[in-house]
């Protein structure tokens, strides 16, 4: 039986939403609206519901926002020079290009060609060094909608052991900085690692991201440890699972993000965030 806290992404994102749609009013009388461009490659229906989901949130706080929608079988020099359009827009001040993009374009010089300025998805690598070096920059989403999250619980995050599963660039390396910044010593773990669950029995808090549906179960888990899910993956049911196996989790963890409902919204919201910042930079009002 789940006894468990259950951390409520949607009510945390709603709460942040709320907030910026505040801060949001104040910036129009000063004549700054926030923009946020989303350029969508090809069909794929997960994306376009993401796609969505982000227009909508834009409408929702008083955005401006431009989806761009193009064929799969675009050239990378169109959408470079869609991407360099955009960057030349004033009423712009997010870009995000919604990844994976089709075999033909090369991603990285996708995301290279992005303004580091309107790079809201903080995966530039001028971002990426800062964020490193412990510099300002725009924050890649998932990751600070992790922290928040952990933040929401009340449970202080330093002194802990933070132990991460999952090393990609967009969440596993990322996250694992922002624990550390938040004084948390961090343990890496993935597909190689070879005592997994000795090391995951040993987190205080727990954030998995390995891209496959319930691979943690109660048996990973100290008894107690906040337990972050960061994984999405569509079942051949069409039901959406995590990475964690909530029922299995949730009888020995102490407070835990479902999916949906968990990582999800809040990742929306920290893209919000990111757009009102950069716009905020560009008035010269931060
Ligand atoms: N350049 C880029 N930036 C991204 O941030 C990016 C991307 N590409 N490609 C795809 C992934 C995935 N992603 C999600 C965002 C919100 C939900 C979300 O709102 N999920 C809801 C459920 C949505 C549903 O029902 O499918 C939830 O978890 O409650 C999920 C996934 C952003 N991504
Ligand atoms: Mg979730």
């Amino acid at each position: 039986m789940t006894t468990a806290q259950i951390i409520s992404g949607k009510q945390v994102s709603d709460e942040i939403r709320q907030n910026l749609k505040t801060e949001v009013e104040g910036l129009a009388a000063q004549g700054c609206v926030p923009g946020l461009a989303v350029v969508l490659v090809g069909e794929d229906p997960a994306s376009q519901v993401y796609v969505r989901n982000k227009a909508k949130a834009c409408e929702d706080l008083g955005f401006y926002s431009e989806v761009h929608r193009l064929d799969a079988d675009t050239s990378q020099e169109d959408l470079l020079a869609l991407v360099h359009k955009l960057n030349g827009q004033t009423d712009i001040n997010g870009i995000l290009v919604q990844l994976p993009l089709p075999e033909h374009i090369e991603e990285k010089a996708v995301i290279n060609a992005i303004s580091p300025e309107k790079d809201v998805d903080g995966f530039h690598p001028v971002n990426v060094g800062n964020l490193v070096i412990g510099d300002d920059s725009l924050l890649p989403c998932t990751p600070a909608g992790v922290i928040e999250l952990i933040k929401h619980t009340g449970i202080e995050m330093s002194g802990k052991h933070a132990v991460v599963i999952g090393r990609s660039n967009i969440v596993g390396k990322p996250v694992s900085l922002l624990l550390q910044r938040e004084n948390a010593t961090v343990t890496m773990c993935h597909s190689r690692t070879a005592n997994m669950k000795e090391l995951t029995r040993q987190a205080d808090i727990l954030v998995v991201a390995v891209g496959r549906a319930n691979f943690v179960d109660a048996s990973y888990i100290k008894p107690g440890a906040v337990v972050i899910d960061v994984g999405i993956n569509r079942l051949e049911t069409g039901k959406l699972a995590g990475d964690v196996d909530f029922e299995s989790a949730s009888t020995v963890s102490g407070p835990i993000t479902p999916v949906p409902g968990g990582v999800g919204p809040m990742t929306i919201t920290m893209l919000m965030k990111n757009t009102l910042l950069a716009a905020k930079r560009a008035h010269g009002l931060s």
